[in-house]
């Protein structure tokens, strides 16, 4: 019949399909590689001439990729094995490279260019005439001030400079992005986005995750709420239980550490904030790559290649030139080139950084002998978790003490939940937010949130599930989302809520092959070459199997599990619960402006009948 007949066409030679594979990678390492040389050169000088090289080599790269994609069509994919219908499979997804009219193809890049120079060259200009780009200014200065005023002008200022001046442009990127998906039938770009996660169940997942972590969340809120209205009188807090935006060390709240010293339960003991200590020890950006390095070669893992250091951006150009300060991992997929751009200043948080941007190139080294479709994460959250993982048994007091950076390191309890408060500070505090983002994100690219509504629904989420509030009203020309890097640059968020989950399944896994058998919090896995081992073997597999395979290997389960994080905060989350008592939670909605003149609070008493103990 009809059906058959076009079965008959269909390439059902294997060898064939082999040489396909074959040359499909030697093509495309040479096209890919060009085209992100291209947009290197663009994040790393951003000109007017780089973008438009940038656009140009792109554009060649999706029609190289259009016509793969129509060639891998023509092969019977029902006589493959697993792997090499994955391999098809993924040549033929190839996102939105699928725009076949060039005016709209040339438009999608151009405006996402746009977005990602408007946020790269943002700057807050202050009194004197004085304009400070956020790296390294505007972080400094979050982490360092405590000045209420200062703060809200630097959020508020960031805010003009950035997300306001792009909105147009994100809701024409939006439009453009689901008709390129569209043409492989995707339902709109959050749905293509979440099918790297093989399940269709995936939002309810993360669902259950978020639900399943939230109390801990609610209770490092409440405490941290005490501890900023110490600092900052609680006539600043509204009365809805909210925490105002610009009073969490970061200028997205997405991380508290910074308030590591303000927030620590019990005085008296050293600090665990080490950015004092690494300024005094003369530490340098290479200095803090080369520890890194060092940590992955004690683990008997792959070492940077001479390419790494000699191709990577490692510290913010002093030239005048402008560049994407945000801090990125490169795979140049020629098996050749792995680099990381990052303005790297001296601190504890971009000593975190480091961590996490190396994790991304050691997954790239361990996997470069893979078809180049199957160099990938087993899913996205996998590949931000590796450096985060490191980073878990670098942080301890042990391992900060043995390489210096710690003078004493107390083993009583009381040392101990500080120290747990300096890591809750970085993975309690994130979860929402994590969480949050792509639930904005997947209710615009589904189209449940219109343009006028965008600002209005990203405080509803920002308020109900972090607990923050926006320090002055919004209005509808805001669009706080594209104050975030992520937005603007199009990069999907939900990885980094999986990976602070998962992570803590890998750490456990390492730990469990290294033989440790203490508390969770305080392992550190550094030299241990059986664990580089269990580690090194999983990113081997890059996306060559479903992710759910490289877990159960490495840990046991085929499942992302919460337990192993909760297990790591337990002893923390005993302190919280007994320090906040009934004194936690916020009420859902965001607390409204009070218009009348001559208030002396911002913020409306919300009804005393509404309890502020969060509703689920
Ligand atoms: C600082 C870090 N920069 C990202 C990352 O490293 O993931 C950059 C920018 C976007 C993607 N990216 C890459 O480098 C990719 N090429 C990696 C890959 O190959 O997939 C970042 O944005 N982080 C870290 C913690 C939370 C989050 C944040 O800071 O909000
Ligand atoms: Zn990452």
């Amino acid at each position: 019949g009809f059906v058959s007949g076009i079965k008959a066409t269909l390439i059902s030679d294997l060898s064939e399909a082999q040489s396909f594979l074959n040359d499909y990678n030697t093509m495309m390492e040479v096209v890919y590689s060009k085209s992100i040389k291209a947009a290197w050169a663009f994040y790393t000088n951003i000109t007017d001439h780089n973008r438009e090289v940038m656009v140009a080599e792109d554009l060649y790269s999706d029609q190289v990729a259009q016509q793969a994609a129509r060639n891998a069509s023509q092969y019977n994919l029902t006589i493959m094995d697993q792997t090499m219908r994955r391999e098809f499979i993924k040549i033929m997804d190839i996102g939105s490279a699928a725009q076949t009219d060039p005016v709209k193809q040339t438009r999608l890049k151009e405006v996402l260019s746009e977005m990602e120079t408007i946020y790269s060259t943002a700057k807050v200009c202050i009194g004197d005439g004085e304009c400070l780009p956020l790296e390294p200014d505007l972080t400094r200065l979050f982490a360092t001030s405590r000045d209420h005023d200062v703060l809200l002008a630097a959020w508020q200022g960031w805010r003009d400079a950035s997300g306001a001046k792009m909105k147009e442009l994100y809701t024409e990127f939006v439009t453009l992005s689901n008709e390129a998906l569209a043409i492989l039938g995707h339902a709109d770009t959050g749905a293509y986005w979440r099918s790297d996660y093989d399940s269709p169940e995936f939002e309810e997942e993360v669902r259950v995750l978020f639900e399943q972590l939230r109390p801990m969340y609610e209770q490092l809120h409440a405490y941290s709420r005490r501890k900023l209205m110490e600092i900052y009188g609680r006539d600043k807090f509204p009365e809805s239980g909210h925490i105002p935006a610009h009073l969490l060390g970061n200028m997205w709240a997405q991380e508290w550490l910074n308030l590591v010293d303000d927030f620590m339960p019990f005085k008296g003991k050293p600090s665990m904030d080490v950015t004092k200590e690494m300024v005094n020890q003369g530490y340098t950006p290479l200095r803090i790559f080369q520890l890194a390095d060092d940590f992955f070669g004690s683990l008997g893992m792959i070492r940077m290649p001479p390419e790494f250091w000699n191709g990577s951006m490692l510290e913010k150009p002093t030239d005048g030139r402008e560049v994407v300060c945000h801090a990125s991992a490169w795979d140049f997929y020629n098996r050749k080139d792995f680099r990381v751009q990052q303005c790297t200043d001296i601190t504890q948080s971009d000593l975190e950084t480091v961590h996490h941007e190396m994790g991304h190139v050691e997954y790239f080294l361990q996997y470069k002998h893979l078809p180049l479709q199957l160099r990938g994460g087993a899913n996205p959250g996998f590949h931000e978790a590796v450096g985060d993982v490191i980073s878990l048994s670098v942080q301890t007091p042990e391992h900060m003490k043995s390489i210096g950076l710690l003078s004493t390191i107390g083993n009583d309890t009381e040392s101990d939940i500080n120290f747990l408060m300096s890591m809750a500070l970085q993975k309690i505090a994130f979860l929402p937010f994590g969480y949050l983002i792509d639930q904005w994100r997947w209710s615009v690219f589904r189209g449940d949130t219109s343009p006028e509504e965008y600002n209005d629904h990203w405080w509803d989420l920002r308020c109900r599930y972090q607990g923050v509030s926006p320090p002055v009203e919004r209005s509808s020309s805001d669009f706080d989302p594209g104050a975030k890097y992520h937005i603007p640059a199009n990069t999907p968020y939900i990885r980094y809520f999986v990976s602070f989950v998962i992570q803590f399944q890998f750490h456990k896994a390492l730990c469990n092959a290294s033989g440790y058998t203490g508390p969770l919090h305080r392992c550190d896995v550094y030299n241990n070459t059986e664990a580089g081992k269990v580690l090194g073997d999983m990113l081997k597999l890059g996306s060559s199997k479903p992710w759910t395979f490289a877990m159960q290997q490495m840990t046991g389960q085929a499942t992302m599990d919460a337990q192993p994080l909760m297990e790591y905060f337990e002893p923390l989350l005993e302190f919280l619960r007994r320090e906040n008592g009934n004194d936690y939670g916020w009420h859902p909605h965001c607390p409204t402006f009070k218009r009348s003149v001559g208030d002396n609070s911002a913020f409306s008493v919300l009804p005393s009948t509404i309890s502020i103990v969060a509703t689920i």
